[in-house]
């Protein structure tokens, strides 16, 4: 029974919003725990608020009940972790599919009038923010039984008025609907794109790649107006200013989508805009030039088919594991690596001394992607002779950056990390000198990392920003004693059950809330 003072606590607060967005739903608790692969007492527990709730589970009742709990549990009662370092982890570790490619697919599944299926898609915040945004339209969006799987059908017409702008405007992905709704609405409006706390980023790349389609856009008090001039039918040929992805995707969907060829140049090969590309093939676009940056795109007027498409694995998942290996000195296998997008970062790791064994090739479940299982051994690391910097793939991933800071401070010298790209992601790496590191800002871009570091553990506020948040986590795997890090829900945007699988190699993170 629930008492008055339990429904004060905040687990019974959101207990009662589950409930009441589950009879809003018409759900039964015994529907609701199925969709969740959970048990009716679970769900009775959780709604008395005698339960402890992870962030996980809370997305997927978010997911489930098609509610927005998130922003309540992030704002009013956040997670911390509470790790016990410099314990040697063991066993193996399996990438997940990439966040980055769900969100680019997700976007795309607007092009078909037929019914995606998406397997394997990581049970992410970000993910869930899209499938808010779509379902808001009026797109049906649902997961498989055993919570993998996501089933997207599109209505006739979509209701663009209706458009969830909380959740759209929570990520940068938003930015994506241009391409597929180019085709399809003579003029529609959007919501600015948000994201992480990265400095700025602007959609002007975008503004340019989508005019020669017709695109003219203008902006005001939150809203993108778009108006799209009708398709001649005409080649169309877009140089893009940025080979930046999302850019490259936008184009991509727009050339997709319109009766015609069409021409990008300088498009990022990068793994999420191949994963694109493979879906689009499947839907019966062809596109030649896959993996280079010259893509020609051979659209059609309408395209509806039934497709199921395997969304490939994560290199920077695979980067973050292998990072937790290198820092506490272990032996560990990272299973499912997507190489071809590792290359640059397991040479320039060679290069410091990093010791690895990598297994034959084998293909992803997609038939496309290249895999290896990737074992890290305990290495002497030194400083690289030259500075570390991202580039456009190939290239150093410019999301991978930020873990070679956490290695340097582990490598004999000094290192140059160049972060060129974004203007505040290399601050949040000072952080790292709260638990030990030499690590010294030199300008917005550029930090001067000293090592080896004598780590030791400390509580540090979880910066708001992805990949240095799971930076930290790492360094506190290294660090003696007991760190806290508190306020890590924006580990959930990116990565599905982090902490969980970390737990698994043997490493000692508690989860807790104040
Ligand atoms: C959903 C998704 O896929 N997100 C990825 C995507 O975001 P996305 O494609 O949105 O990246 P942006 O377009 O914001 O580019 C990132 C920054 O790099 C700059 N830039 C980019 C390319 C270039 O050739 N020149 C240049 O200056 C941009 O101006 C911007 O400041 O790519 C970023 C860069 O790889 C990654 O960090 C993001 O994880
Ligand atoms: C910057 C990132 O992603 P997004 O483009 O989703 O902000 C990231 O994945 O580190």
């Amino acid at each position: 029974m629930t008492t008055l003072e339990d429904d004060t606590t905040p687990l019974a607060v959101i207990g009662t919003l589950i409930r009441s967005a589950r009879q809003h739903k018409g759900l039964t608790q015994a529907q609701l725990a199925e969709s969740l692969s959970t048990s009716q007492s679970a769900i009775a527990r959780i709604e008395q608020g005698s339960q402890n709730l992870s962030v996980d589970m809370l997305a997927r009742i978010n997911a489930a009940l098609e509610a927005d709990l998130l922003p309540f549990a992030g704002t009013t009662r956040p997670t911390h972790l509470r790790v016990t370092g410099a314990q040697q982890l063991s066993g193996t570790i399996t990438v997940n599919s990439s966040k980055n490619a769900a969100v680019a697919l997700l976007c795309a599944s607007l092009l078909n009038r037929g019914r995606t299926v998406l397997r394997r898609v990581a049970r992410i915040v970000e993910v869930d923010r899209i499938v808010a945004v779509l379902r808001s339209i009026g797109v049906q969006v649902t997961w498989s039984e055993d919570g993998h799987d996501l089933e997207i059908v599109r209505p006739e017409h979509l209701d663009l008025s209706a458009i969830d702008n909380d959740a759209a405007r929570r990520t940068r992905s938003i930015i994506m609907f241009f391409g597929p709704l180019l085709g399809q609405e003579p003029a529609f409006d959007l919501p600015y794109a948000g994201g992480c706390d990265l400095g700025t980023r602007t959609v002007e790349p975008h503004m340019i790649a989508l005019r020669p389609f017709g695109l003219d856009v203008s902006a005001s008090a939150g809203v993108y107006h778009a108006a799209v001039a009708p398709n001649t039918g005409e080649r169309v040929r877009v140089v893009l200013t940025e080979r930046g992805d999302t850019v490259t995707e936008n184009a991509i969907m727009a050339a997709a989508g319109r009766e015609g060829v069409t021409e990008i140049r300088n498009a990022s090969p990068n793994y999420m805009v191949q994963d694109l590309c493979f879906y689009l093939e499947l839907l019966g676009i062809r596109i030649d030039g896959i993996g280079t940056t010259t893509l020609t795109v051979h659209g059609a007027g309408e395209i509806n088919a039934d497709v199921e498409y395997q969304v490939s694995e994560d290199p920077v998942e695979a980067m973050s594991m292998l990072t937790a290996g290198i820092v506490t000195n272990s032996e560990i296998t990272v299973a499912r690596v997507p190489i071809e997008f590792m290359e640059i970062e397991l040479a320039v790791l060679s290069e410091m001394g990093l010791r690895y064994t990598l297994s034959e090739e084998y293909p992803a479940l997609n038939g496309r992607t290249r895999l290896v299982d990737l074992t890290v051994h305990p290495s002497a690391l030194k400083a690289p002779i030259d500075k570390i910097h991202p580039m456009p793939f190939p290239g150093l991933n410019i999301d991978n950056l930020p873990f070679f800071a956490l290695i340097a401070a582990c490598a004999t010298g000094h290192t140059t990390i160049h972060d060129w790209v974004y203007d505040s992601r290399a601050i949040h790496l000072t952080d790292l000198t709260r638990l030990g590191a030499n690590v010294r800002l030199l300008d917005p871009h550029r930090l001067d990392v000293t090592g080896p570091t004598h780590w030791s553990g400390a509580e540090v506020s979880c910066p708001p920003a992805l990949r240095p948040a799971v930076v930290i986590l790492l360094a506190m795997l290294a660090a003696k004693g007991t760190s806290v890090l508190r306020g890590v829900d924006i580990i959930a945007r990116g990565y599905e059950q982090l902490a969980d699988r970390l737990r698994e190699l043997g490493a000692h993170i508690e989860t807790f809330r104040d």
